[in-house]
């Protein structure tokens, strides 16, 4: 008998096809109201998931008594209740590495545009402001040759870093849970205590997972430290940071802007507070939102989850312990 996967993510025709060839298939196009009671209805027979944005816990994961893997097409996983899973023995996989290189590059982008002020001048001309020479008033940072700070040296932090040291001429310094020596070698990044990081840094970025640990780990005593003219850079997660303690920041010009691509509250509310500030620079968590690394984020997953209901090792297997051998 064919196993059963449940899908609440679109899939290229290529990609539904291999799918499709080796399972029944059920697809949930939209995770709204219709799109969750779809989900639930699915779930009593479901052996495999694959999807990003869900929330997947107890609560869902109890209608699911086959269930044997989940494939997350993303390489965070702090959606996911991984102790239950392990418990239940389900194999958990996500999609590192082939997202790295395109989410440093969102990266850079937002400290180009917040410090450069783009996205703040470029309406200026498109709402016919642009009458003589810009001044002062409407100058920026210099990006090149400034400090970069990088809280969370793995495989985005390393390629932020990259292009900060070879492409910028910016001293790297970082913060992690461990020295990244390979990172001191290549970038002569050095590692510094969290509080030393914000005191010197002139961008700070945030390139670490959401865990329990991480939670709220960015807050008003942390912004007090920052210099005044630095600009933070957000592309981990929200609740990385607390962030009403931002927006004072951002408000009393503790810190001089932030660029931002993920939010506490996803999607984020046309009345943030957070939209009502010119040195705010939000995008709607686009990180690895390419063409060609969200086919590749999708094809890694597929095989994950492929190589999981086939009783082998996933290749990005995030809870060994719930491996059965
Ligand atoms: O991979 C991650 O952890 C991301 O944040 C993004 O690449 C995903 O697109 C996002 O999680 C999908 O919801």
């Amino acid at each position: 008998m064919k196993k059963h996967i449940v899908l609440y993510k679109t899939l290229s025709a290529p990609l539904m096809a291999r799918l499709q060839a080796r399972a029944e298939v059920t697809l949930i196009e939209r995770l709204d109201a219709q799109g969750l009671a779809q989900l639930r209805d699915a779930l009593p027979s479901a052996h495999g998931l694959l999807g990003a944005s869900l929330r997947l816990d107890a609560s869902l994961l109890d209608l699911a008594p086959e269930l044997q893997a989940v494939a997350s097409v993303s390489v965070g996983v702090d959606n996911y209740d991984i102790d239950y899973l392990t418990e239940r023995r389900i194999l958990l996989s996500n999609t590192p590495d082939v997202l790295t290189e395109t989410t440093a590059d969102t990266g850079f982008a937002l400290i180009l545009t917040t410090a450069r002020r783009v996205v703040e001048l470029a309406n200026m001309v498109r709402a016919g402001q642009w009458q003589q020479n810009i001044g002062p008033r409407h100058f920026g940072s210099d990006v090149h040759g400034k400090t970069l700070g990088i809280i969370g040296m793995g495989r985005i932090g390393e390629a932020l870093a990259q292009r900060g040291h070879f492409g910028f001429g910016m001293p790297v310094i970082y913060h992690s849970h461990s020295p990244n020596p390979a990172a001191e070698q290549r970038f002569g990044a050095g590692y510094r205590s969290l509080e030393a990081l914000l005191r010197e840094a002139n961008f700070i970025c945030l390139t670490l997972p959401l865990t329990a640990e991480t939670h709220g780990l960015i807050g008003a005593s942390a912004f007090e430290q920052m210099r005044p003219e630095s600009i933070f850079i957000n592309i981990s997660r929200g609740k990385v940071v607390d962030e009403a303690a931002l927006i004072e920041a951002l408000r009393n010009g503790q810190i001089r802007g932030a660029g931002l691509d993920v939010f506490e509250q996803e999607p984020l509310s046309a009345d943030s507070p957070l939209l009502q500030l010119d040195n705010v620079v939000a995008t709607p968590h686009m990180g690895s939102a390419t063409h060609e690394t969200r086919e590749a984020m999708a094809c890694c997953a597929v095989e994950n989850l492929l190589a999981a209901l086939a009783g082998e090792w996933p290749e990005n297997l995030v809870n060994p312990g719930a491996w059965r051998g």
